[in-house]
């Protein structure tokens, strides 16, 4: 029997619907609007996708959008200078700063840089520190938005067995974090994994977070299992355009998952949903109000 399509698409307007409504009270009942500031250097494909829908739908839960579109020469020095007057900048509740950043800028100096308070991607070193040990952290969009598609299916995780294809600083390592704090039994594998399809079958929860187009096929899927597919890999097709897949094989791992998430629709519109909640989190906290509703870890 084919799998329950998880419709991430469906999910992440549901998420942005209660963005929108804590916005709306934000501001009626305390004269606050959340501003998320995102800063993009030189034209990166990837991150183009990202803000292309990521500015509109900031927008449209009623926040404040400030972009900086620096050219890819800018230095590390002006980059630093503009992360400090984001900083500073009482109307901007969260920064995210585009990656991969170019060669010769440090990621690791730059996003160290960003107030950990209004780090909404959670790559800071404290927030990584404090998702570590289950404190409260801003956590990163990707493994947030698939652990509210995971809660919502199962209810409860507790004793599942996991598997995080992917050993990642913005997906696998804090995935994996997530998981273990809902009481999941939690494997990270990746490329040198021995055996990595009898690795894969031990698992109630597979996510793919490789980013190799189909690498995991439905023969190492176990019957039933959940199937959270992070990969976002465009392919050429036959007539010369090109596609988006995963990192799962879909058609074959459809037929034999109890649940998955497609691509696109999936994975991708909910971490846009979730930087935008992030948003609201950090504005809340930043002004001594209570954490909103069903939207953080
Ligand atoms: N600091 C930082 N944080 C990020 O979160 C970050 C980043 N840098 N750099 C670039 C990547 C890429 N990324 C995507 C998010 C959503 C979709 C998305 O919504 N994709 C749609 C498809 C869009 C299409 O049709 O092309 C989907 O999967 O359905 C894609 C890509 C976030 N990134």
């Amino acid at each position: 029997m084919a799998a329950e399509i998880i419709d991430g698409k469906a999910f992440a307007a549901s998420v942005r619907e209660k963005v929108g409504a804590q916005v709306a009270t934000l501001v009626q009942d305390h004269g606050l609007t959340p501003g998320l500031a995102v800063v993009l250097l030189g034209d990166d494909p990837a991150s183009q996708v990202y803000v292309r829908n990521k500015g509109k739908q900031t927008r449209e839960v009623g926040m404040h959008s400030v972009e900086h579109r620096l050219p890819e020469s800018t230095s590390e020095e002006d980059l630093l200078k503009l992360i400090d007057a984001l900083n500073n900048d009482p109307a901007i509740h969260g920064i995210l700063v585009q990656l991969p950043l170019p060669e010769h800028l440090n990621s690791d100096l730059v996003i160290n840089a960003i107030d950990p308070a209004k780090d909404v991607d959670g790559f800071h070193i404290s927030n990584v520190g404090l998702l570590g040990t289950g404190q409260k952290s801003m956590v990163p969009c990707t493994p947030l938005g698939c652990l509210m598609m995971l809660r919502d299916y199962h209810g409860s995780l507790s004793g599942l067995n996991a598997v995080v294809v992917g050993r990642s600083n913005i997906v696998g390592k804090p995935m994996a974090q997530l998981l273990l704090g809902d009481s999941c039994t939690v494997t990270i594998a990746h490329s040198r994994t021995k055996d990595l399809p009898s690795v894969v079958r031990g698992a109630d929860i597979v996510i793919a977070a490789v980013g190799r187009p189909q690498m995991i096929p439905g023969a190492w899927i176990k019957p039933g299992a959940t199937v959270i597919d992070v990969g976002i890999n465009r392919i050429p097709k036959e007539d010369g355009k090109t596609r988006l897949v995963g990192d799962v094989e879909f058609d074959s791992a459809v037929e034999v998952a109890g649940a998955i998430t497609p691509v696109p629709g999936g994975v991708g519109p909910m971490t846009i949903a979730c930087l935008l909640a992030n948003t609201l989190t950090a504005c809340c906290r930043a002004n001594g109000l209570p954490e909103p509703e069903g939207l953080t870890a």
